[in-house]
Protein backbone atom coordinates (compact mmCIF):
# COMPACT_ATOMS: atom_id res chain seq x y z
CA UNK A 1 0.00 0.00 0.00
CA UNK A 2 1.25 3.28 -1.25
CA UNK A 3 2.15 6.02 2.25
CA UNK A 4 0.37 8.71 2.56
CA UNK A 5 0.52 12.04 4.57
CA UNK A 6 -2.25 14.42 4.99
CA UNK A 7 -1.38 17.99 5.73
CA UNK A 8 -3.58 21.04 6.99
CA UNK A 9 -3.27 24.76 6.85
CA UNK A 10 -6.28 26.94 8.70
CA UNK A 11 -5.66 30.38 7.81
CA UNK A 12 -7.32 33.53 9.64
CA UNK A 13 -9.50 33.34 5.89
CA UNK A 14 -8.86 29.93 4.58
CA UNK A 15 -8.36 26.33 4.76
CA UNK A 16 -5.71 24.78 2.82
CA UNK A 17 -4.64 21.16 2.73
CA UNK A 18 -3.19 18.67 0.51
CA UNK A 19 -2.51 14.83 0.64
CA UNK A 20 0.52 13.42 -0.52
CA UNK A 21 2.40 10.40 -1.40
CA UNK A 22 5.36 9.10 0.44
CA UNK A 23 7.81 7.59 -1.53
CA UNK A 24 11.96 7.49 -0.32
CA UNK A 25 11.14 9.84 2.83
CA UNK A 26 9.81 12.58 0.38
CA UNK A 27 6.41 14.20 -0.09
CA UNK A 28 4.91 14.21 -3.62
CA UNK A 29 1.22 16.00 -3.76
CA UNK A 30 -1.41 14.09 -4.69
CA UNK A 31 -4.40 16.55 -3.89
CA UNK A 32 -4.76 20.43 -3.05
CA UNK A 33 -7.33 21.78 -1.64
CA UNK A 34 -8.33 25.05 -0.53
CA UNK A 35 -11.68 26.77 1.05
CA UNK A 36 -11.47 29.88 0.54
CA UNK A 37 -13.03 33.71 1.71
CA UNK A 38 -14.09 32.26 4.82
CA UNK A 39 -16.01 34.77 6.84
CA UNK A 40 -15.92 37.40 3.64
CA UNK A 41 -19.47 35.99 2.36
CA UNK A 42 -17.39 34.49 -0.85
CA UNK A 43 -16.36 31.02 0.13
CA UNK A 44 -15.81 28.36 -2.28
CA UNK A 45 -13.86 25.33 -2.26
CA UNK A 46 -11.40 23.69 -5.09
CA UNK A 47 -9.60 20.65 -5.00
CA UNK A 48 -7.23 19.71 -7.76
CA UNK A 49 -4.65 16.56 -8.55
CA UNK A 50 -1.34 16.77 -8.57
CA UNK A 51 -1.74 17.94 -12.68
CA UNK A 52 -3.51 20.89 -11.36
CA UNK A 53 -6.57 19.66 -13.00
CA UNK A 54 -9.66 20.91 -11.34
CA UNK A 55 -11.60 18.32 -9.25
CA UNK A 56 -14.21 20.05 -7.22
CA UNK A 57 -14.68 23.59 -7.37
CA UNK A 58 -18.33 24.77 -5.24
CA UNK A 59 -19.54 27.40 -3.81
CA UNK A 60 -20.10 27.33 0.21
CA UNK A 61 -23.07 29.02 1.78
CA UNK A 62 -22.47 32.33 3.51
CA UNK A 63 -23.04 30.69 6.70
CA UNK A 64 -20.23 28.02 6.47
CA UNK A 65 -17.29 29.15 8.10
CA UNK A 66 -13.77 26.92 9.24
CA UNK A 67 -15.72 24.18 10.47
CA UNK A 68 -17.70 23.31 7.93
CA UNK A 69 -15.26 23.89 5.29
CA UNK A 70 -12.72 21.67 7.30
CA UNK A 71 -15.27 18.61 7.64
CA UNK A 72 -16.41 19.04 3.93
CA UNK A 73 -12.62 18.57 2.99
CA UNK A 74 -11.66 15.54 5.45
CA UNK A 75 -14.88 13.78 3.83
CA UNK A 76 -13.98 14.67 0.60
CA UNK A 77 -10.38 13.21 1.65
CA UNK A 78 -11.34 10.17 3.22
CA UNK A 79 -12.81 8.86 0.25
CA UNK A 80 -9.98 8.86 -1.62
CA UNK A 81 -7.71 7.59 0.88
CA UNK A 82 -8.78 3.72 0.04
CA UNK A 83 -5.58 1.84 -1.01
CA UNK A 84 -3.53 4.03 0.89
CA UNK A 85 -1.78 3.73 4.48
CA UNK A 86 -2.02 7.03 6.15
CA UNK A 87 1.00 7.79 8.14
CA UNK A 88 0.81 11.06 9.58
CA UNK A 89 -1.29 14.22 9.64
CA UNK A 90 0.94 17.75 9.92
CA UNK A 91 -0.71 20.51 10.86
CA UNK A 92 0.05 24.65 10.84
CA UNK A 93 0.02 26.00 13.93
CA UNK A 94 0.08 29.73 14.05
CA UNK A 95 1.54 30.87 17.85
CA UNK A 96 4.30 27.83 19.44
CA UNK A 97 5.42 30.82 22.54
CA UNK A 98 8.50 30.78 23.78
CA UNK A 99 8.86 27.19 24.24
CA UNK A 100 8.36 25.63 20.71
CA UNK A 101 10.80 26.68 17.97
CA UNK A 102 10.72 23.01 16.35
CA UNK A 103 7.78 21.02 15.13
CA UNK A 104 6.16 18.29 17.13
CA UNK A 105 4.74 15.21 17.70
CA UNK A 106 1.38 15.82 18.93
CA UNK A 107 0.21 14.65 22.70
CA UNK A 108 -2.44 15.70 24.80
CA UNK A 109 -0.12 17.43 26.98
CA UNK A 110 1.02 19.57 24.24
CA UNK A 111 -1.81 20.20 23.12
CA UNK A 112 -2.93 21.51 26.40
CA UNK A 113 -0.38 24.02 25.62
CA UNK A 114 -0.94 24.87 22.89
CA UNK A 115 -4.53 25.69 23.87
CA UNK A 116 -2.62 28.15 26.08
CA UNK A 117 -1.51 30.46 23.33
CA UNK A 118 -5.05 30.24 21.98
CA UNK A 119 -5.79 34.21 23.11
CA UNK A 120 -2.55 35.15 21.63
CA UNK A 121 -4.04 34.42 18.14
CA UNK A 122 -7.51 34.18 18.51
CA UNK A 123 -8.50 33.87 14.60
CA UNK A 124 -6.47 31.14 13.98
CA UNK A 125 -4.96 28.85 16.91
CA UNK A 126 -8.39 27.53 17.79
CA UNK A 127 -9.09 26.48 14.27
CA UNK A 128 -5.33 24.91 14.24
CA UNK A 129 -6.32 23.37 16.82
CA UNK A 130 -10.27 22.20 16.13
CA UNK A 131 -8.08 20.44 12.76
CA UNK A 132 -6.34 18.46 15.19
CA UNK A 133 -9.12 17.43 17.29
CA UNK A 134 -10.97 16.71 13.73
CA UNK A 135 -8.31 14.01 12.40
CA UNK A 136 -8.43 12.66 15.95
CA UNK A 137 -11.85 11.96 16.21
CA UNK A 138 -11.58 9.71 12.49
CA UNK A 139 -8.22 8.10 13.40
CA UNK A 140 -7.57 8.26 16.86
CA UNK A 141 -4.41 6.45 16.77
CA UNK A 142 -2.72 8.25 13.88
CA UNK A 143 0.35 10.56 14.44
CA UNK A 144 0.04 13.92 14.29
CA UNK A 145 2.73 16.95 14.03
CA UNK A 146 2.16 20.66 14.82
CA UNK A 147 4.75 22.66 12.45
CA UNK A 148 4.70 26.64 14.29
CA UNK A 149 4.43 29.33 12.45
CA UNK A 150 6.78 31.27 15.35
CA UNK A 151 9.75 28.65 14.81
CA UNK A 152 12.32 29.91 12.65
CA UNK A 153 11.81 33.31 13.82
CA UNK A 154 13.13 32.25 17.11
CA UNK A 155 16.51 32.61 15.81
CA UNK A 156 16.08 36.21 15.25
CA UNK A 157 18.83 38.29 17.17
CA UNK A 158 17.61 38.95 20.68
CA UNK A 159 17.45 42.65 19.54
CA UNK A 160 15.08 41.98 17.22
CA UNK A 161 12.65 39.85 19.21
CA UNK A 162 12.52 42.05 21.49
CA UNK A 163 9.97 45.29 23.40
CA UNK A 164 11.31 48.03 25.09
CA UNK A 165 9.31 46.95 28.07
CA UNK A 166 10.69 46.32 31.91
CA UNK A 167 12.69 42.60 31.37
CA UNK A 168 10.28 41.06 33.77
CA UNK A 169 8.00 40.94 30.58
CA UNK A 170 10.15 39.26 28.57
CA UNK A 171 10.93 36.30 31.24
CA UNK A 172 7.29 36.06 30.96
CA UNK A 173 7.72 35.44 27.29
CA UNK A 174 6.34 38.83 26.12
CA UNK A 175 8.56 38.99 22.80
CA UNK A 176 7.83 39.35 18.94
CA UNK A 177 7.47 36.10 17.99
CA UNK A 178 6.80 36.71 14.07
CA UNK A 179 4.40 34.37 11.93
CA UNK A 180 4.05 32.74 8.22
CA UNK A 181 7.03 31.23 8.76
CA UNK A 182 6.46 28.49 7.42
CA UNK A 183 6.02 30.60 3.94
CA UNK A 184 9.04 32.21 4.77
CA UNK A 185 10.65 28.77 5.16
CA UNK A 186 9.83 27.78 2.02
CA UNK A 187 10.61 30.80 0.30
CA UNK A 188 13.75 30.52 1.33
CA UNK A 189 14.29 26.94 0.31
CA UNK A 190 13.37 27.80 -3.33
CA UNK A 191 14.97 31.64 -3.69
CA UNK A 192 18.20 29.81 -4.97
CA UNK A 193 16.54 28.80 -7.89
CA UNK A 194 15.26 32.45 -8.66
CA UNK A 195 18.41 34.57 -7.43
CA UNK A 196 21.52 33.11 -5.66
CA UNK A 197 23.04 35.81 -4.69
CA UNK A 198 19.65 36.82 -3.04
CA UNK A 199 19.61 33.99 -1.30
CA UNK A 200 23.34 34.38 0.27
CA UNK A 201 22.26 37.76 0.90
CA UNK A 202 19.84 40.16 2.03
CA UNK A 203 15.66 39.89 0.71
CA UNK A 204 12.75 40.67 1.59
CA UNK A 205 9.89 38.57 1.83
CA UNK A 206 6.25 40.00 1.51
CA UNK A 207 3.36 37.67 2.57
CA UNK A 208 0.62 39.47 1.64
CA UNK A 209 -2.37 37.14 2.14
CA UNK A 210 -5.79 37.84 4.43
CA UNK A 211 -3.11 38.30 7.37
CA UNK A 212 -0.20 40.05 5.89
CA UNK A 213 3.53 40.35 7.09
CA UNK A 214 6.99 40.70 5.84
CA UNK A 215 10.44 38.74 6.54
CA UNK A 216 13.78 40.34 6.51
CA UNK A 217 15.60 37.23 5.38
CA UNK A 218 19.96 37.76 5.37
CA UNK A 219 21.31 34.29 4.17
CA UNK A 220 18.00 32.05 4.58
CA UNK A 221 17.52 32.88 8.00
CA UNK A 222 14.98 35.51 9.45
CA UNK A 223 16.46 38.10 11.00
CA UNK A 224 13.63 40.61 11.50
CA UNK A 225 9.41 40.63 10.83
CA UNK A 226 6.82 43.30 11.11
CA UNK A 227 4.60 40.90 13.29
CA UNK A 228 5.33 41.16 16.96
CA UNK A 229 3.49 38.97 20.21
CA UNK A 230 0.43 38.65 18.40
CA UNK A 231 -0.91 38.32 14.44
CA UNK A 232 -1.94 42.03 14.78
CA UNK A 233 1.03 43.77 14.49
CA UNK A 234 2.91 45.68 11.14
CA UNK A 235 1.00 45.50 8.08
CA UNK A 236 -2.45 46.28 7.58
CA UNK A 237 -4.56 43.08 6.91
CA UNK A 238 -8.25 42.14 6.11
CA UNK A 239 -9.19 42.79 9.29
CA UNK A 240 -6.50 43.45 11.11
CA UNK A 241 -5.39 46.57 11.81
CA UNK A 242 -1.64 46.02 11.91
CA UNK A 243 0.54 48.45 13.38
CA UNK A 244 -1.38 51.15 16.26
CA UNK A 245 0.34 53.32 18.68
CA UNK A 246 -0.74 51.53 22.23
CA UNK A 247 -1.77 54.57 23.36
CA UNK A 248 -4.84 53.88 21.25
CA UNK A 249 -5.65 51.13 22.95
CA UNK A 250 -5.47 52.77 25.99
CA UNK A 251 -8.06 55.64 24.96
CA UNK A 252 -10.47 52.93 24.06
CA UNK A 253 -10.14 51.39 27.44
CA UNK A 254 -10.25 54.99 29.27
CA UNK A 255 -12.61 57.17 27.22
CA UNK A 256 -14.82 54.80 25.36
CA UNK A 257 -15.35 52.03 27.76
CA UNK A 258 -14.88 49.25 25.86
CA UNK A 259 -13.40 45.99 27.50
CA UNK A 260 -11.28 43.30 26.57
CA UNK A 261 -13.30 41.93 24.55
CA UNK A 262 -15.10 44.38 22.38
CA UNK A 263 -11.12 45.58 21.80
CA UNK A 264 -10.03 42.45 20.72
CA UNK A 265 -12.93 42.24 18.70
CA UNK A 266 -12.20 45.64 17.34
CA UNK A 267 -8.71 44.79 16.39
CA UNK A 268 -9.14 41.78 14.88
CA UNK A 269 -11.98 41.07 12.86
CA UNK A 270 -13.33 44.65 12.04
CA UNK A 271 -9.61 47.08 11.46
CA UNK A 272 -7.65 46.79 8.36
CA UNK A 273 -9.06 46.64 4.76
CA UNK A 274 -12.40 46.20 6.48
CA UNK A 275 -12.65 48.79 8.61
CA UNK A 276 -10.72 51.20 6.19
CA UNK A 277 -13.07 50.77 3.61
CA UNK A 278 -16.40 49.57 4.95
CA UNK A 279 -17.10 47.35 2.24
CA UNK A 280 -14.69 44.09 2.46
CA UNK A 281 -11.54 42.73 3.91
CA UNK A 282 -10.98 40.96 0.19
CA UNK A 283 -8.25 42.52 -1.69
CA UNK A 284 -10.27 41.33 -4.72
CA UNK A 285 -13.51 43.31 -4.21
CA UNK A 286 -11.78 46.09 -2.74
CA UNK A 287 -10.05 45.96 -6.17
CA UNK A 288 -12.85 45.66 -8.03
CA UNK A 289 -15.03 48.60 -6.73
CA UNK A 290 -15.32 51.55 -7.90
CA UNK A 291 -15.67 53.49 -4.54
CA UNK A 292 -13.18 55.88 -2.75
CA UNK A 293 -13.39 54.03 0.43
CA UNK A 294 -12.25 50.68 -1.52
CA UNK A 295 -9.51 53.00 -3.27
CA UNK A 296 -8.36 54.47 -0.12
CA UNK A 297 -8.27 51.56 1.74
CA UNK A 298 -5.53 49.84 -0.96
CA UNK A 299 -3.91 53.25 -0.82
CA UNK A 300 -2.96 52.88 2.91
CA UNK A 301 -2.25 49.07 2.64
CA UNK A 302 0.33 50.13 -0.14
CA UNK A 303 1.85 52.95 2.49
CA UNK A 304 2.20 50.38 4.99
CA UNK A 305 4.05 48.47 2.79
CA UNK A 306 6.54 50.62 1.10
CA UNK A 307 7.37 51.85 4.81
CA UNK A 308 7.65 48.45 6.36
CA UNK A 309 10.51 47.99 3.51
CA UNK A 310 12.16 50.63 4.70
CA UNK A 311 12.58 49.86 8.04
CA UNK A 312 13.15 46.08 7.17
CA UNK A 313 15.96 47.21 4.52
CA UNK A 314 17.30 49.16 7.47
CA UNK A 315 17.70 46.46 9.14
CA UNK A 316 19.16 44.32 6.57
CA UNK A 317 21.91 47.07 5.95
CA UNK A 318 20.75 47.13 2.64
CA UNK A 319 18.35 44.73 -0.11
CA UNK A 320 19.16 42.43 -2.75
CA UNK A 321 15.90 41.23 -3.67
CA UNK A 322 11.96 41.41 -2.68
CA UNK A 323 9.70 38.77 -3.00
CA UNK A 324 5.91 38.71 -2.91
CA UNK A 325 3.98 36.20 -1.93
CA UNK A 326 0.81 34.44 -1.02
CA UNK A 327 -2.94 35.63 -2.01
CA UNK A 328 -2.27 39.61 -2.90
CA UNK A 329 1.31 39.11 -3.46
CA UNK A 330 0.94 36.57 -5.75
CA UNK A 331 -2.85 37.93 -7.31
CA UNK A 332 -2.86 41.08 -6.81
CA UNK A 333 -1.21 42.90 -9.74
CA UNK A 334 -2.08 46.41 -9.30
CA UNK A 335 -1.12 46.28 -5.47
CA UNK A 336 2.54 45.03 -6.61
CA UNK A 337 2.82 47.85 -9.04
CA UNK A 338 1.51 50.31 -6.86
CA UNK A 339 4.46 48.73 -3.82
CA UNK A 340 7.11 49.08 -6.47
CA UNK A 341 6.38 51.65 -7.76
CA UNK A 342 6.59 53.65 -4.23
CA UNK A 343 9.89 52.00 -4.10
CA UNK A 344 11.66 53.61 -7.15
CA UNK A 345 13.67 55.68 -4.69
CA UNK A 346 15.36 52.29 -3.49
CA UNK A 347 16.24 50.70 -6.91
CA UNK A 348 13.16 48.95 -7.43
CA UNK A 349 11.64 49.35 -11.34
CA UNK A 350 8.84 47.20 -12.42
CA UNK A 351 8.36 45.57 -15.72
CA UNK A 352 4.07 46.22 -16.19
CA UNK A 353 4.20 43.72 -18.78
CA UNK A 354 5.24 40.92 -16.13
CA UNK A 355 3.97 42.64 -13.40
CA UNK A 356 0.28 42.19 -15.31
CA UNK A 357 0.81 38.17 -15.75
CA UNK A 358 1.37 37.88 -12.42
CA UNK A 359 5.10 35.93 -14.07
CA UNK A 360 8.46 35.46 -11.91
CA UNK A 361 10.62 38.07 -12.27
CA UNK A 362 8.47 41.68 -11.92
CA UNK A 363 11.36 44.45 -12.82
CA UNK A 364 12.82 45.14 -15.76
CA UNK A 365 16.70 43.54 -16.48
CA UNK A 366 18.36 46.53 -15.37
CA UNK A 367 16.04 47.07 -12.00
CA UNK A 368 18.85 47.71 -9.53
CA UNK A 369 17.17 45.37 -7.17
CA UNK A 370 14.80 42.43 -9.07
CA UNK A 371 11.74 41.76 -7.37
CA UNK A 372 10.17 38.25 -7.63
CA UNK A 373 6.80 36.46 -7.59
CA UNK A 374 7.42 33.86 -5.70
CA UNK A 375 4.20 31.40 -4.59
CA UNK A 376 4.38 29.92 -1.38
CA UNK A 377 3.45 26.35 -0.72
CA UNK A 378 3.41 26.14 3.19
CA UNK A 379 1.63 22.62 3.04
CA UNK A 380 4.98 21.01 1.47
CA UNK A 381 7.09 22.91 4.28
CA UNK A 382 4.73 20.69 6.78
CA UNK A 383 4.80 18.20 4.93
CA UNK A 384 8.48 17.72 5.22
CA UNK A 385 8.60 18.97 9.04
CA UNK A 386 6.41 15.82 9.50
CA UNK A 387 8.02 13.48 8.20
CA UNK A 388 11.31 14.21 9.64
CA UNK A 389 9.37 14.34 13.18
CA UNK A 390 7.64 11.29 12.60
CA UNK A 391 10.82 9.59 11.50
CA UNK A 392 13.93 11.86 12.44
CA UNK A 393 16.80 9.17 11.09
N1 LIG B 1 -6.84 37.23 -8.03
C1 LIG B 1 -6.72 37.94 -6.93
N2 LIG B 1 -6.59 39.29 -6.98
C2 LIG B 1 -6.49 40.03 -5.87
N3 LIG B 1 -6.45 39.53 -4.62
C3 LIG B 1 -6.56 38.19 -4.50
C4 LIG B 1 -6.70 37.33 -5.64
N4 LIG B 1 -6.78 36.05 -5.19
C5 LIG B 1 -6.71 36.13 -3.85
N5 LIG B 1 -6.58 37.39 -3.43
C6 LIG B 1 -6.54 37.91 -2.06
O1 LIG B 1 -5.70 37.13 -1.23
C7 LIG B 1 -6.18 37.24 0.13
C8 LIG B 1 -6.20 35.85 0.75
O2 LIG B 1 -4.88 35.39 0.79
P1 LIG B 1 -4.51 33.95 1.39
O3 LIG B 1 -3.02 33.88 1.40
O4 LIG B 1 -5.22 32.89 0.63
O5 LIG B 1 -5.17 34.07 2.83
P2 LIG B 1 -4.91 33.44 4.24
O6 LIG B 1 -4.19 34.49 4.98
O7 LIG B 1 -6.26 33.14 4.80
O8 LIG B 1 -4.07 32.20 4.04
C9 LIG B 1 -7.56 37.88 0.05
O9 LIG B 1 -7.48 39.25 0.39
C10 LIG B 1 -7.91 37.76 -1.43
O10 LIG B 1 -8.75 38.78 -1.85
C1 LIG C 1 -0.41 34.49 10.92
C2 LIG C 1 -1.42 34.87 9.91
O1 LIG C 1 -1.83 36.01 9.86
O2 LIG C 1 -1.83 33.90 9.06
P1 LIG C 1 -2.87 34.03 7.84
O3 LIG C 1 -2.22 34.94 6.86
O4 LIG C 1 -2.97 32.63 7.28
O5 LIG C 1 -4.12 34.58 8.38
MG1 LIG D 1 -2.23 31.94 4.95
Amino acid sequence: MTQALLVINAGSSSIKFALYTVAGGAPTPCYRGQADGLGASIGSLQIKDDQGKRLLHEELPESDGHDEALDRALSWLEERLEGHDLIGAGHRVVHGGPEFSHPVRITDDILERLDGFCELAPLHQPHNLRAIHAVARVRPHLPQVACFDTAVHRQQPRVAQRFALPRQYENKGVLRYGFHGLSYEYIASVLPDHDRQAAEGRTIVAHLGNGASMCALHGGQSVASTMGFTALDGLPMGQRCGNIDPGVILYLLQNEGMNAAEIEDLLYRRSGLLGLSGISADMRQLLESDRREAAEAVEYYVYRAVREVGSLTAALGGLDALVFTAGIGENAAPVRAAICEQLGWLGITLDREANAHNAGRITTTDSRIPAYIIPTNEELMIARHTLRTLDPA
